[in-house]
């Protein structure tokens, strides 16, 4: 990149040398001789943000100087994994600094995980916020991210008697070399309290709200570098803290507990992300924590509008808003409030500045993660954003009876208002009605967002629907996660696809190549020989590296279907005591994934996993070919020592259930095969890859609707298929709970009574596709063609090709390059 370093920053490995000695003193005030790990891994870290600091300045000032249109992708949750390894590509400065290091007596890799990940957020939707953020830096698009700077992100799991238990995490006890904190850029925010209204001298409705009580918002930035780009880009976290003079005042009065609870309640806002994933709790701190980013970042995207001698006139034509999912969809009547009763607009110049500045991402179809508020409890922390909605609600319900008169039944359905029970704030609903576009994650979920979630909204406005598929950084999960399969490629079609991964598909003449593919299968072992010394440090079970590694890492989920590849597992294990001769081929089923605190059915599911795992592999007539292993604490670090290494990817959702899913994008971009239903973006993997490079099996959604429409009787399935019904009667008999045969009894149940994600229906096309897969793999030419034709074919599944969407279907953003200027 264009960008000059002066010889404090310059990239040679003396100046790298002199920076870690230097920071190592200056910064983390110690010599060499008497320093630990982790302050030869800090002083490290800021000899690359040191080499990141001018790339951001000059970013900042090119995007002042040619007042670009910029993109904020407001999201809850920012799961960005470590950063070193990933800056130290993206600033292209790998070789020097391993040696560097080197010459220091120092091991990269080893001080590369020292690093404690920044886990805040719960799976899919917070990882894919991180992947954008590269590809956006990547390209060069003039953006910021803007979420919530959590104490305590997602909890470490341990496994305590094959049950999950959680443990805080402290991920900032040795602090965090990459944030900046930024006192002097802190806004208010106000919760509670009443509002008061009255027409002003011209007639004009004026309305004021008195919170009682008020936090700060202190930002904290972090620079998000992109690969060989020049530019970085920024993410803004806040953290709330105590407003002093409101804390004072109190102090001062006597009132010391007010004072503490004020200080208290700031506090707490920012303390823990919520654990929960696809399910709302309904909890009003969750809201608080919504409210309080989305406030903080809307004041702060104002406050730089206008400093940037902008009049909020034109907001909407410089800033292009990103909500994702609905967590910070109170950021439309926040827009709103600031702009009528902040900044003096009219209503309806507001409406309009709001309705073109925000853009809404759906994540999920699962009614219970559809985030709905009591009106009581928005009443209580948010009166003057109710009364707004009210207001928005009531011109939006006028549109609707214009453009279908006498259909009062969808004017009760679109209502942003839930009228049943105690009242609630539809949150989606206020996105849609708020946002300039609504896209759902891949091609199947917007369809069904537009056929069924959605479906009255679309028919109101289809112009505002579109498609934009998931994607994942090539960086982190290819490049950086498998150097062993980048060297191999990049020395056949060299390095340019870490930045444009269509360029893999100068792989594909590769896969008939059987000299290249002896290549593959070599790094293919060397990987998964990584990932079998992690097994057995982490849990003391050996796995063969020989053995197919069969792999589902992903957040537990009764729609993922865990279970599902249990009772698959269940049913070779049965196959193999019948015939202890059988050739079966040896596979390595590899689990990984948190369950939601609160999530019973998931945490027994984890259970019913230990529980198979403890007796298969404890059994020496089948433990030659079976083993199974659950892998604690799944995060980003250990996502990136999997997907390398796994032959086979699980995504046997029952379909209609995963929005897209991103694992299946980073196992298949890493070679490995994926079995799985026509759900999410698996339907789009299949047809990029060749439907004979994919092992499909089980209904379609509109069989899955169609069946349950008809009636579905799980239990009939169990009695007309001896396999499963002995697999089940195992379970519920106690021989993998040491003989307790009530522990799975209400996962037993609940498969036979009512099996709401068909596992019984799709079981049978599941085990005759796996037994497709043992046959394909005992061919391993056949398997690693295979195997290439997949990687090579991932190219579109970059998050690049999803950020350029964005930019030409959503945010109408041309790219912007450093100096270039538009
Ligand atoms: C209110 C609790 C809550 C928290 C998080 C969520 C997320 C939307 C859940 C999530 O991560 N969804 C996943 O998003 C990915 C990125 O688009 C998709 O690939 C996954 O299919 C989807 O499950 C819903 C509800």
């Amino acid at each position: 990149d264009s960008i000059v370093d002066d010889e404090r920053t310059s990239n040679t490995v003396a100046a790298l040398k002199q920076g870690i000695l230097d920071n190592l003193f200056y910064v983390l005030g110690k010599r060499v001789e008497v320093s630990t790990d982790m302050d030869h891994f800090m002083a490290l870290a800021y000899t690359v943000r040191d080499r990141i600091l001018a790339r951001w300045l000059t970013t900042r000032e090119d995007y002042a100087k040619n007042n670009v249109r910029t993109v904020y992708y407001l999201s809850a949750e920012f799961l960005m994994g470590p950063y070193l390894a990933s800056n130290i590509l993206n600033l292209g400065i790998d070789d020097v600094i391993r040696q560097a290091a080197g010459e220091l007596d120092l091991d990269l890799n080893h001080l590369i995980g020292q690093e404690s990940e920044p886990g805040l957020g719960n799976g899919g939707l917070g990882r894919l916020a991180a992947c954008y953020l590269d590809s956006l830096a990547t390209l060069g698009v003039p953006a910021m991210g803007y979420g919530i700077r959590y104490e305590f992100g997602m909890f470490h799991q341990a496994i305590r008697d094959g049950w999950q238990v959680e443990l805080t995490d402290y991920w900032l006890r040795y602090g965090n070399p990459w944030e900046i904190r930024r006192p002097q850029a802190c806004v208010e925010v106000g919760f509670g309290g009443h509002t008061q209204s009255w027409a002003d001298s011209f007639g004009e409705y004026k309305v004021l709200w008195t919170p009682d009580e008020v936090v700060k918002g202190v930002p904290f930035d972090t620079p998000i570098v992109g690969y060989r780009s020049g530019v970085a880009n920024t993410l803004r976290l806040w953290r709330s803290e105590a407003n002093e003079s409101f804390y004072f005042d109190r102090f001062n009065s006597g009132d010391y507990e007010g004072a503490v609870g004020a200080k208290i309640f700031a506090e707490n806002i920012s303390k823990v992300l919520y654990p929960n994933d696809e399910e709302i709790r309904g909890k009003e701190l969750r809201l608080q924590q919504q409210y309080f980013f989305t406030s903080c970042s809307l004041q702060d995207m104002i406050r730089r509008h206008e400093t940037t001698g902008h009049s909020l006139e034109n907001f909407h034509e410089q800033c292009a808003v990103q909500l994702n999912d609905t967590h910070p969809s109170i950021g439309v009547a926040e827009l709103m409030r600031l702009l009528v009763d902040i900044h003096g607009f009219g209503w309806d110049k507001a409406w309009d500045i709001t309705s073109h500045t925000f853009n809404y991402t759906n994540h999920t179809l699962l009614p219970e993660a559809l985030e709905r508020w009591s009106l009581p409890m928005f009443q209580s922390l948010l009166p003057r954003h109710l009364e707004i909605i009210y207001e928005i609600n009531s011109r939006f319900l006028s549109l609707v009876r214009t453009k279908f008169p006498n259909d009062e039944a969808r004017v009760a359905r679109m209502s942003i208002i839930d009228e049943h029970g105690e009242r609630y704030v539809r949150m989606a609903y206020l996105a849609c009605v708020g946002s300039g576009h609504i896209n759902g994650v891949a091609k199947l979920h917007t369809e069904l967002l537009k056929s069924d979630v959605l479906r009255d909204f679309y028919e109101l406005w289809p112009e505002k629907f579109i498609n934009v598929t998931n994607g994942v950084t090539p960086r982190r999960w290819l490049a950086v996660a498998n150097p062993e399969q980048s060297e191999l490629m990049t020395s056949k079609i060299g390095h340019d696809w870490i930045g444009d991964l269509d360029q893999l598909s100068k792989l594909e003449r590769y896969a008939e190549d059987s000299a290249f593919r002896s290549e593959w299968q070599g790094v293919q072992r060397a990987v998964k020989v990584r990932l079998a010394q992690y097994i057995a440090a982490k849990t003391g079970i050996s796995v063969d590296p020989s053995s197919m590694f069969d792999a589902q890492v992903k957040r537990i989920h009764e729609y993922k279907r865990q279970h599902l590849n249990v009772l698959y597992i269940l049913t070779q294990y049965y196959r193999q005591k019948k015939d202890p001769t059988l050739e079966i081929s040896p596979r390595t089923f590899l689990f990984g994934g948190k369950a939601a605190p609160g999530y019973f059915m998931a945490k027994l599911i984890i259970k019913l996993i230990t529980s198979v795992a403890e007796v298969i592999n404890s059994d020496p007539e089948v433990n030659q070919h079976l083993k199974v292993v659950f892998l604690p604490d799944y995060n980003v670090t250990f996502g990136q020592l999997v997907y390398p290494a796994a032959d086979l990817s699980e995504q046997i959702s029952t379909a209609g259930k995963e929005a897209s899913g991103t694992g299946n994008m980073k196992f298949a971009m890493n070679g490995a095969l994926t079995i799985g239903t026509l759900d999410g973006a698996n339907i789009e993997i299949r047809d990029a890859v060749g439907h004979e490079n994919f092992f499909l099996f089980g209904l379609t959604a509109a069989e899955v609707v169609a069946r349950k429409a008809a009636g579905y009787h799980p239990h009939q399935i169990y009695e007309s298929n001896g396999a499963l019904r002995e697999v089940i009667d195992g379970i519920a008999s106690g021989r993998f709970s040491r003989g307790d045969g009530s522990l799975f009894r209400p996962l037993v149940d609940g498969l036979l009574n009512s099996d709401p994600y068909l596992l019984f229906a799709d079981y049978q096309t599941y085990v005759d596709c796996q037994d497709r897969v043992c046959k394909t793999y005992r061919d391993q030419e056949a398997w690693s063609k295979m195997s290439i034709y997949n990687a090579a074919r991932m190219g579109q599944f970059s998050s690049d090709r999803s950020i350029r969407d964005y930019c030409k279907d959503i945010w109408n953003i041309t790219r912007f390059e450093i100096g270039a200027g538009l």
